[in-house]
Protein backbone atom coordinates (compact mmCIF):
# COMPACT_ATOMS: atom_id res chain seq x y z
CA UNK A 1 0.00 0.00 0.00
CA UNK A 2 1.11 3.58 -1.15
CA UNK A 3 0.19 6.28 1.48
CA UNK A 4 0.24 9.63 -0.12
CA UNK A 5 0.48 12.40 2.50
CA UNK A 6 0.11 16.43 2.55
CA UNK A 7 1.93 17.32 5.42
CA UNK A 8 0.69 20.96 4.87
CA UNK A 9 -3.15 19.77 5.19
CA UNK A 10 -5.29 20.20 7.88
CA UNK A 11 -4.71 21.59 11.36
CA UNK A 12 -2.63 19.37 13.52
CA UNK A 13 -3.91 16.20 12.17
CA UNK A 14 -0.40 14.30 11.91
CA UNK A 15 -1.25 12.39 14.76
CA UNK A 16 -4.48 10.69 12.95
CA UNK A 17 -2.02 9.37 9.54
CA UNK A 18 0.49 7.77 12.35
CA UNK A 19 -2.66 6.28 13.94
CA UNK A 20 -3.93 4.83 10.95
CA UNK A 21 -0.67 3.21 9.45
CA UNK A 22 -0.23 2.14 13.26
CA UNK A 23 -3.08 0.31 13.00
CA UNK A 24 -2.49 -0.86 9.45
CA UNK A 25 0.70 -2.00 10.54
CA UNK A 26 -0.70 -4.13 12.84
CA UNK A 27 -2.48 -6.02 10.51
CA UNK A 28 0.19 -6.99 8.86
CA UNK A 29 0.21 -4.15 5.91
CA UNK A 30 3.59 -2.87 4.52
CA UNK A 31 2.56 0.66 4.31
CA UNK A 32 5.09 2.53 2.16
CA UNK A 33 4.63 6.99 3.25
CA UNK A 34 5.32 9.34 0.78
CA UNK A 35 5.00 12.94 1.38
CA UNK A 36 4.61 15.65 -1.14
CA UNK A 37 6.52 19.01 -1.55
CA UNK A 38 4.20 20.75 -3.11
CA UNK A 39 1.07 21.13 -5.72
CA UNK A 40 1.53 18.20 -8.04
CA UNK A 41 3.05 15.97 -5.92
CA UNK A 42 0.47 14.21 -4.77
CA UNK A 43 -1.20 13.89 -8.60
CA UNK A 44 2.50 12.73 -9.74
CA UNK A 45 3.17 9.81 -6.93
CA UNK A 46 -0.14 8.46 -7.54
CA UNK A 47 0.39 8.07 -11.09
CA UNK A 48 3.69 6.65 -10.63
CA UNK A 49 2.60 4.04 -7.74
CA UNK A 50 -0.04 2.53 -10.57
CA UNK A 51 2.17 3.02 -13.54
CA UNK A 52 5.31 0.96 -11.84
CA UNK A 53 1.92 -1.83 -10.13
CA UNK A 54 3.77 -1.34 -6.86
CA UNK A 55 0.82 -0.89 -4.70
CA UNK A 56 -2.67 -2.87 -4.37
CA UNK A 57 -4.24 0.38 -2.95
CA UNK A 58 -3.13 4.39 -3.19
CA UNK A 59 -4.24 6.17 -0.14
CA UNK A 60 -4.53 9.68 -0.02
CA UNK A 61 -3.65 10.87 3.53
CA UNK A 62 -4.61 14.88 3.26
CA UNK A 63 -7.79 17.12 2.34
CA UNK A 64 -9.68 16.84 -0.46
CA UNK A 65 -7.49 19.21 -2.67
CA UNK A 66 -5.03 16.02 -1.86
CA UNK A 67 -8.11 13.53 -2.71
CA UNK A 68 -8.54 15.22 -5.59
CA UNK A 69 -4.59 15.19 -6.88
CA UNK A 70 -4.51 11.32 -6.27
CA UNK A 71 -7.77 10.64 -7.68
CA UNK A 72 -6.52 12.26 -11.14
CA UNK A 73 -3.17 10.45 -10.69
CA UNK A 74 -4.92 7.32 -10.30
CA UNK A 75 -7.72 7.66 -12.87
CA UNK A 76 -7.14 5.30 -15.87
CA UNK A 77 -5.56 2.60 -13.70
CA UNK A 78 -7.07 -0.11 -11.79
CA UNK A 79 -5.81 1.14 -8.70
CA UNK A 80 -8.64 1.81 -5.63
CA UNK A 81 -8.26 5.20 -3.95
CA UNK A 82 -8.40 5.17 -0.34
CA UNK A 83 -8.38 8.22 2.07
CA UNK A 84 -6.88 9.12 5.74
CA UNK A 85 -8.61 12.48 6.23
CA UNK A 86 -6.27 14.64 7.45
CA UNK A 87 -7.36 17.85 5.79
CA UNK A 88 -9.16 21.05 7.41
CA UNK A 89 -12.56 20.39 5.94
CA UNK A 90 -12.62 16.70 5.48
CA UNK A 91 -16.02 16.77 3.10
CA UNK A 92 -15.08 13.34 0.93
CA UNK A 93 -14.86 11.94 4.25
CA UNK A 94 -18.17 13.20 5.89
CA UNK A 95 -19.91 12.10 2.55
CA UNK A 96 -18.58 8.73 2.23
CA UNK A 97 -19.24 8.05 6.46
CA UNK A 98 -15.69 7.27 6.62
CA UNK A 99 -15.00 5.59 10.33
CA UNK A 100 -14.10 8.17 12.64
CA UNK A 101 -11.39 5.70 14.60
CA UNK A 102 -8.12 5.15 13.06
CA UNK A 103 -8.40 1.33 13.80
CA UNK A 104 -11.82 0.81 11.61
CA UNK A 105 -10.37 3.01 9.32
CA UNK A 106 -7.37 1.04 8.81
CA UNK A 107 -9.33 -1.80 8.72
CA UNK A 108 -11.40 -0.43 5.95
CA UNK A 109 -8.23 0.41 3.85
CA UNK A 110 -7.11 -3.04 4.03
CA UNK A 111 -10.14 -4.96 3.17
CA UNK A 112 -12.81 -2.73 1.98
CA UNK A 113 -14.35 -3.59 -0.98
CA UNK A 114 -13.56 -0.61 -3.64
CA UNK A 115 -16.60 0.89 -5.05
CA UNK A 116 -16.98 2.68 -8.77
CA UNK A 117 -18.16 6.41 -7.73
CA UNK A 118 -19.29 8.83 -10.34
CA UNK A 119 -17.19 12.04 -11.10
CA UNK A 120 -17.30 15.36 -12.65
CA UNK A 121 -14.42 16.94 -15.37
CA UNK A 122 -13.92 20.45 -14.99
CA UNK A 123 -11.59 21.63 -18.05
CA UNK A 124 -10.58 17.81 -18.65
CA UNK A 125 -9.77 17.48 -14.88
CA UNK A 126 -12.01 15.14 -12.60
CA UNK A 127 -13.18 16.19 -9.01
CA UNK A 128 -15.23 14.20 -6.92
CA UNK A 129 -17.24 16.60 -5.35
CA UNK A 130 -17.63 20.18 -6.51
CA UNK A 131 -16.77 23.05 -8.97
CA UNK A 132 -17.78 26.20 -7.53
CA UNK A 133 -17.45 30.20 -9.15
CA UNK A 134 -17.92 33.63 -7.62
CA UNK A 135 -18.84 33.90 -4.06
CA UNK A 136 -16.61 30.19 -3.11
CA UNK A 137 -14.59 30.67 -6.14
CA UNK A 138 -13.21 33.91 -4.60
CA UNK A 139 -13.11 32.65 -0.69
CA UNK A 140 -11.11 29.98 -1.50
CA UNK A 141 -8.96 32.09 -3.44
CA UNK A 142 -8.56 34.79 -0.35
CA UNK A 143 -8.11 31.86 1.99
CA UNK A 144 -3.87 32.64 3.37
CA UNK A 145 -2.60 29.17 3.67
CA UNK A 146 -0.81 29.96 6.88
CA UNK A 147 -4.20 31.22 8.44
CA UNK A 148 -5.46 27.93 7.52
CA UNK A 149 -2.83 26.00 8.86
CA UNK A 150 -3.14 28.21 12.11
CA UNK A 151 -6.58 28.39 12.61
CA UNK A 152 -8.43 25.79 10.41
CA UNK A 153 -12.12 25.98 9.38
CA UNK A 154 -11.83 29.58 10.71
CA UNK A 155 -9.65 30.74 8.08
CA UNK A 156 -12.70 29.92 5.87
CA UNK A 157 -15.08 31.96 7.76
CA UNK A 158 -12.64 35.08 7.93
CA UNK A 159 -12.55 34.90 4.34
CA UNK A 160 -15.92 34.29 4.15
CA UNK A 161 -16.79 37.20 6.37
CA UNK A 162 -14.47 39.34 3.83
CA UNK A 163 -16.32 38.10 0.43
CA UNK A 164 -19.56 39.75 2.35
CA UNK A 165 -18.48 42.59 3.34
CA UNK A 166 -16.33 43.14 0.15
CA UNK A 167 -16.98 44.11 -3.35
CA UNK A 168 -20.08 42.66 -5.32
CA UNK A 169 -19.86 39.16 -6.95
CA UNK A 170 -19.55 38.85 -10.75
CA UNK A 171 -22.12 38.55 -13.10
CA UNK A 172 -21.66 34.71 -14.38
CA UNK A 173 -23.23 32.71 -17.08
CA UNK A 174 -24.18 29.11 -16.69
CA UNK A 175 -25.03 27.48 -19.33
CA UNK A 176 -26.85 23.48 -19.56
CA UNK A 177 -26.11 23.89 -23.31
CA UNK A 178 -29.74 25.02 -23.98
CA UNK A 179 -30.81 27.46 -21.13
CA UNK A 180 -28.35 30.06 -19.73
CA UNK A 181 -28.79 31.94 -16.11
CA UNK A 182 -27.38 34.57 -14.78
CA UNK A 183 -26.16 34.64 -11.19
CA UNK A 184 -23.41 35.50 -8.89
CA UNK A 185 -22.03 31.94 -7.32
CA UNK A 186 -23.02 28.56 -9.24
CA UNK A 187 -21.89 26.01 -7.62
CA UNK A 188 -21.83 22.27 -9.88
CA UNK A 189 -21.88 19.19 -7.11
CA UNK A 190 -21.60 15.25 -7.65
CA UNK A 191 -21.91 15.24 -3.79
CA UNK A 192 -24.38 16.08 -1.46
CA UNK A 193 -22.26 17.98 1.58
CA UNK A 194 -20.40 21.02 1.29
CA UNK A 195 -17.60 23.05 3.12
CA UNK A 196 -18.48 20.68 6.17
CA UNK A 197 -21.40 19.10 7.04
CA UNK A 198 -23.65 21.06 4.98
CA UNK A 199 -26.48 19.71 2.83
CA UNK A 200 -25.69 21.77 -0.48
CA UNK A 201 -27.66 19.38 -3.48
CA UNK A 202 -29.47 17.04 -1.39
CA UNK A 203 -30.39 15.36 -5.13
CA UNK A 204 -26.28 14.59 -5.32
CA UNK A 205 -24.75 11.52 -4.86
CA UNK A 206 -21.04 10.72 -5.63
CA UNK A 207 -21.61 7.40 -5.96
CA UNK A 208 -24.62 7.84 -8.24
CA UNK A 209 -24.11 9.13 -11.55
CA UNK A 210 -25.22 12.87 -12.28
CA UNK A 211 -24.02 16.59 -11.41
CA UNK A 212 -26.53 19.30 -9.96
CA UNK A 213 -26.22 22.43 -10.55
CA UNK A 214 -27.00 25.18 -8.37
CA UNK A 215 -27.18 29.42 -9.87
CA UNK A 216 -27.35 31.98 -6.72
CA UNK A 217 -28.35 35.17 -7.29
CA UNK A 218 -25.65 36.14 -4.77
CA UNK A 219 -24.50 38.98 -6.43
CA UNK A 220 -25.44 41.59 -3.58
CA UNK A 221 -24.84 41.72 0.26
CA UNK A 222 -28.38 40.68 0.89
CA UNK A 223 -28.67 38.17 -1.78
CA UNK A 224 -25.53 36.43 -0.68
CA UNK A 225 -26.21 36.10 3.10
CA UNK A 226 -29.81 35.20 2.64
CA UNK A 227 -28.19 32.45 0.30
CA UNK A 228 -25.25 31.81 3.14
CA UNK A 229 -28.62 31.40 5.52
CA UNK A 230 -29.95 28.87 3.15
CA UNK A 231 -27.30 27.20 3.20
CA UNK A 232 -26.71 26.68 6.77
CA UNK A 233 -30.32 25.09 7.08
CA UNK A 234 -29.85 22.88 4.14
CA UNK A 235 -32.36 24.52 1.98
CA UNK A 236 -30.35 26.64 -0.79
CA UNK A 237 -31.77 24.75 -3.34
CA UNK A 238 -35.45 26.07 -2.22
CA UNK A 239 -34.42 29.46 -2.07
CA UNK A 240 -36.03 32.17 -4.07
CA UNK A 241 -33.99 32.86 -7.45
CA UNK A 242 -31.92 30.03 -7.20
CA UNK A 243 -32.09 27.66 -9.72
CA UNK A 244 -31.18 23.55 -9.88
CA UNK A 245 -30.61 21.69 -12.54
CA UNK A 246 -29.15 18.62 -13.56
CA UNK A 247 -27.15 18.16 -16.71
CA UNK A 248 -24.42 16.11 -18.52
CA UNK A 249 -22.46 19.62 -19.44
CA UNK A 250 -21.92 22.62 -17.90
CA UNK A 251 -20.08 25.96 -19.09
CA UNK A 252 -19.58 28.96 -17.09
CA UNK A 253 -18.28 32.27 -17.85
CA UNK A 254 -18.12 35.82 -17.06
CA UNK A 255 -21.05 37.78 -18.37
CA UNK A 256 -18.95 40.62 -19.64
CA UNK A 257 -16.80 38.78 -22.14
CA UNK A 258 -14.58 42.67 -22.26
CA UNK A 259 -13.69 41.98 -18.41
CA UNK A 260 -10.75 39.68 -17.41
CA UNK A 261 -11.84 35.93 -17.36
CA UNK A 262 -9.56 35.53 -14.36
CA UNK A 263 -12.50 34.61 -11.83
CA UNK A 264 -11.03 32.23 -9.36
CA UNK A 265 -12.82 28.53 -9.93
CA UNK A 266 -12.98 26.65 -7.12
CA UNK A 267 -12.17 22.42 -7.79
CA UNK A 268 -12.71 20.24 -4.42
CA UNK A 269 -12.27 23.62 -2.48
CA UNK A 270 -8.90 24.07 -3.79
CA UNK A 271 -8.19 27.54 -5.85
CA UNK A 272 -7.11 25.71 -8.93
CA UNK A 273 -8.62 27.40 -12.19
CA UNK A 274 -9.91 30.27 -13.49
CA UNK A 275 -12.86 31.01 -16.07
CA UNK A 276 -14.16 30.34 -18.28
CA UNK A 277 -14.42 26.83 -17.56
CA UNK A 278 -16.37 23.48 -19.31
CA UNK A 279 -17.92 21.19 -17.04
CA UNK A 280 -18.84 17.44 -17.92
CA UNK A 281 -20.29 14.05 -16.26
CA UNK A 282 -18.04 11.53 -16.11
CA UNK A 283 -20.55 8.27 -16.29
CA UNK A 284 -19.69 4.73 -14.46
CA UNK A 285 -19.54 3.26 -17.22
CA UNK A 286 -16.88 4.90 -19.05
CA UNK A 287 -13.24 4.78 -19.12
CA UNK A 288 -11.08 5.99 -16.84
CA UNK A 289 -12.77 5.20 -14.12
CA UNK A 290 -12.56 6.27 -10.14
CA UNK A 291 -12.96 3.36 -7.57
CA UNK A 292 -12.88 4.63 -4.06
CA UNK A 293 -12.46 2.51 -0.96
CA UNK A 294 -15.73 3.20 1.15
CA UNK A 295 -17.93 1.98 4.18
N1 LIG B 1 4.04 20.00 0.66
C1 LIG B 1 3.15 20.89 0.23
N2 LIG B 1 3.32 22.22 0.41
C2 LIG B 1 2.39 23.12 0.02
N3 LIG B 1 1.22 22.78 -0.59
C3 LIG B 1 1.00 21.47 -0.79
C4 LIG B 1 1.93 20.46 -0.39
N4 LIG B 1 1.45 19.25 -0.74
C5 LIG B 1 0.24 19.48 -1.32
N5 LIG B 1 -0.02 20.80 -1.36
C6 LIG B 1 -1.25 21.47 -1.83
O1 LIG B 1 -2.01 21.79 -0.68
C7 LIG B 1 -3.32 22.07 -1.13
C8 LIG B 1 -4.34 21.92 -0.01
O2 LIG B 1 -4.35 20.63 0.46
P1 LIG B 1 -5.66 19.88 0.96
O3 LIG B 1 -6.87 20.34 0.23
O4 LIG B 1 -5.37 18.44 0.90
O5 LIG B 1 -5.75 20.29 2.48
P2 LIG B 1 -6.74 21.26 3.21
O6 LIG B 1 -7.04 22.41 2.30
O7 LIG B 1 -6.17 21.54 4.55
O8 LIG B 1 -8.04 20.36 3.44
P3 LIG B 1 -9.56 20.46 2.89
O9 LIG B 1 -9.50 20.53 1.39
O10 LIG B 1 -10.22 19.21 3.40
O11 LIG B 1 -10.13 21.70 3.50
C9 LIG B 1 -3.52 21.13 -2.31
O12 LIG B 1 -3.93 21.89 -3.40
C10 LIG B 1 -2.15 20.57 -2.60
O13 LIG B 1 -1.81 20.65 -3.98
Amino acid sequence: MTVIYNPTAGWRRRRKLIDVVEAMNRHGATVSLRETTGPGDAEQFAREAAATGSAEIVVAAGGDGTINEVANGLAGSDVPLGVIPTGTANVLAIEIGLPKSSEALGLLLLSGTPRQIGAGRVNKRFFLLWVGAGFDGRLVRAIDPMMKRRFGKLAFVWAGIKQVFGRSGPRLMVSDGTVSFDCGWVVVANAEHYAGTYRLAPSAQLDAVGLTTLCVPARTRPGLVLALVGLAVGRLEKMPGVHVFKGDTVTIRLADDQSAQLDPVQVDGDDMLTLPVEVECWDVAKAPQIRLVMP
